[in-house]
């Protein structure tokens, strides 16, 4: 089992040309108001001290105990909200918002409920491209419902579609204004088993097309281990940090069926459970305390 150094000593600009985003002594802090009226300010660490490297062209999941500051990470990483400390860079460019070059993808889909379902992925590129011809437009639309196999609920509005066939959308969306990178957010969390086997499929199957940089948020040891090249372990918060990063050998086109029976599969799942039950376990021990 190969398990990655953590980059600490380098800075972003120093950082091997392989990496695509970079975060060195990243902390989060936030502040809330409590008391009678908010008179009294309470500030709560986050994330401390996080030292990451993500390589171009890598599927990368972050996996975490339940409030460690998956989440927070992933959005310092959109853009969406901003480091109290730290530096973090893309393409060796500080991010200091969200831009066009990261999709994201939400659990709960984000869509517009009065949109339909193309109006939605238009919307989308619309946005970002608002000198695009009617004709690409057309065309991208087109070509991004083939990819997710929704061809035939382009005029259907998301009422009328199961999770799956949102989340679909959610995916076809973010992929349709070319990103570099595609960040997501327990994409697939408010899905049933079954559909999301079918959707993890499908992902590896779009990944393999593209080969975009994926940084992916789950709760899933099983989705990580089938999808990921590297695996983010996060510790418990407050001041998450980084505990371990694994490298996944397996090759790929990946099914899950060939994954499980590949020879690293067993250490790997052994150290993910592990980890997870530490760090939840020291989660709820400290609640009790
Ligand atoms: N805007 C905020 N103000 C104050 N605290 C916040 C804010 N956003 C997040 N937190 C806190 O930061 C910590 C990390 O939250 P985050 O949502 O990033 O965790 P997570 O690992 O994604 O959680 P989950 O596994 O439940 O999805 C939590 O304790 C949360 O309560």
């Amino acid at each position: 089992m190969t398990v990655s150094t953590q980059p600490e000593f380098l800075t972003c600009l120093e950082a091997p040309d392989t990496v695509q985003v970079c975060l060195r002594g990243v902390s989060k802090v936030f502040s809330t108001k409590t008391g009678l009226f908010g008179t009294k300010k309470k500030t709560f660490v986050a994330l401390e001290n996080i030292n990451l490297n993500i390589e171009y062209n890598n599927f990368v999941t972050i996996i975490g105990p339940s409030g460690c500051g998956k989440s927070t990470l992933l959005s310092i990483i959109a853009g969406l909200t901003s480091a109290t400390t730290g530096s973090v860079m893309m393409n060796k460019e500080p991010i200091t918002g969200p831009g066009p070059d990261r999709g994201m993808v939400f659990q709960n889909y984000a869509l517009m409920p009065w949109m339909t379902v193309e109006e939605n992925i238009r919307f989308a590129l619309e946005t970002v491209y608002p000198k695009m011809s009617p004709t690409q437009l057309k065309r991208i639309v087109k070509e991004h419902l083939q990819m997710v196999n929704l061809e035939g609920a382009a005029k259907k509005h998301p009422h009328e579609l199961s999770g799956g066939m949102r989340q679909r959308v959610g995916i076809a969306r973010a992929l349709a204004i070319n990103p570099d990178i595609l960040l997501m957010d327990e994409p697939f969390g408010a899905l049933d088993a079954l559909t999301r086997g079918f959707l993890q499929e499908e992902i590896e199957r779009i990944w393999e097309e593209h080969r975009k940089t994926v940084i992916m948020i789950t709760h899933s040891i099983d989705e990580a281990l089938l999808l990921s090249d590297k695996i983010i372990m996060m510790t418990k918060g407050p001041a998450a940090g980084i505990a371990q990063v694994l490298d996944v050998p397996f090759p790929r086109p990946r099914n899950r069926f060939e994954v499980e029976d590949h020879p690293a599969y067993h250490d790997l799942k052994v150290a993910m459970e592990e980890h997870l039950y530490r760090e939840t376990r020291a989660v709820e021990e400290a609640r009790v305390a």
